[in-house]
């Protein structure tokens, strides 16, 4: 067991939330990536003196679509201010008639639906395959879980969440057939975002709060945004506490050098370093330079 990597803990806000309060020191600042620009500044603080950055995934004031994020950008970006560990919050409907909104669920898996975003920080000229077989970081799972109990927010381990293209809402057809394929939430926007965590070697998990019943539900013929947003509202404290409660502890993990996400890409480049694209190579400094560095 060992600790010997400076962590620096990175919040993706989802719908609803667009900033943290209660930081110290707070600063909104603009980070270059070399995938293009990121939905937002971070914005910086401390928790108990530890150092966050926050980034809101649909941009302060909910400017960006699902299908328009530029998820590279979002996690090139955390990865080159040194972020370690990701949190993600997101608002998601349900595909169960116990997952009442107002729940949390703290996802374990995906099924991804989406077919219109760059999946990965790869292509021509240096490929690799990491593998998302367990495609969150069930350490802090562990401590979200911990953080929830301690609050005593009702909180549900283990999920699958079918991630969709939107922007629409599922046809009943649709929502009928996820349920049948046993897939527990549905939303649009944890993928690819979970799987370039991994390929950037940072520790990714989400929190999702359920929001509506889909429109699988005999009492849910729509879906509507009004009703989300009720629900979110009501349970935004919540949010906020479960990640505050989290923090601290996943700050004082001893076991995170240890955790494999952070070497996803031990084995995972193919391309011979003779054929690499330099310009590709570059571009992958903060999200591949650990193993690209001792690979010349
Ligand atoms: C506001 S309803 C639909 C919207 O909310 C979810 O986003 P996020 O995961 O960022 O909270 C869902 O995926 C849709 O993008
Ligand atoms: N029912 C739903 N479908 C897709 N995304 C959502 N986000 C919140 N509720 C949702």
């Amino acid at each position: 067991m060992s600790d010997t990597t400076q962590k620096r803990i990175g919040i993706i806000g989802g719908s609803g939330v667009y900033d943290i309060e209660g930081l110290a020191n707070t600063r909104w600042e603009k980070v270059e990536s070399s995938f293009g620009e990121p939905s937002d500044e971070l914005l910086f603080g401390e928790l108990n003196g530890l150092e966050l950055v926050f980034l809101p995934r649909h941009g302060r004031g909910h400017r960006i679509p699902p299908s328009e994020i530029n998820f590279c950008a979002n996690i090139d970006a955390l990865k080159r201010v040194g972020v370690t560990d990701i949190l993600s919050v997101s608002a998601v409907g349900s595909l169960r008639e116990d997952l009442t909104p107002g729940t949390f669920v703290i996802v374990d898996q995906f099924v991804d639906r989406t077919f219109a975003r760059t999946k990965s920080f790869f292509g021509n000229g240096l490929v690799a395959h990491v593998s998302v077989a367990k495609p969150v970081c069930s350490r802090l799972g562990d401590h979200i879980q911990a953080a929830a109990q301690a609050a005593g927010i009702k909180t549900v381990r283990g999920g699958t969440y079918l991630v969709m293209e939107g922007p629409q809402f599922s046809t009943l057809a649709e929502s009928e057939l996820y349920r049948q394929w046993g897939c527990d939430v549905i939303g649009m926007t944890n993928m690819p975002e979970a799987k370039l965590a991994r390929e950037a070697e940072i520790c990714y998990a989400t929190v999702a709060m359920v929001t509506d019943y889909d429109c699988w539900h005999p009492s849910h013929d729509a879906v509507t945004v009004d009703e989300i947003v009720k629900v979110l509202l009501a349970n935004a404290d919540n949010a906020r506490t479960l990640v505050k409660q989290a923090v601290p502890a996943i700050g004082a993990d001893a076991c995170a050098d240890d955790c494999a996400c952070r070497r996803a890409l031990q084995h995972a480049v193919m391309t011979a370093p003779a054929v690499r694209d330099p310009a590709l190579v570059e571009k992958l400094s903060a999200v591949a330079g650990r193993v690209l560095a001792s690979q010349p």
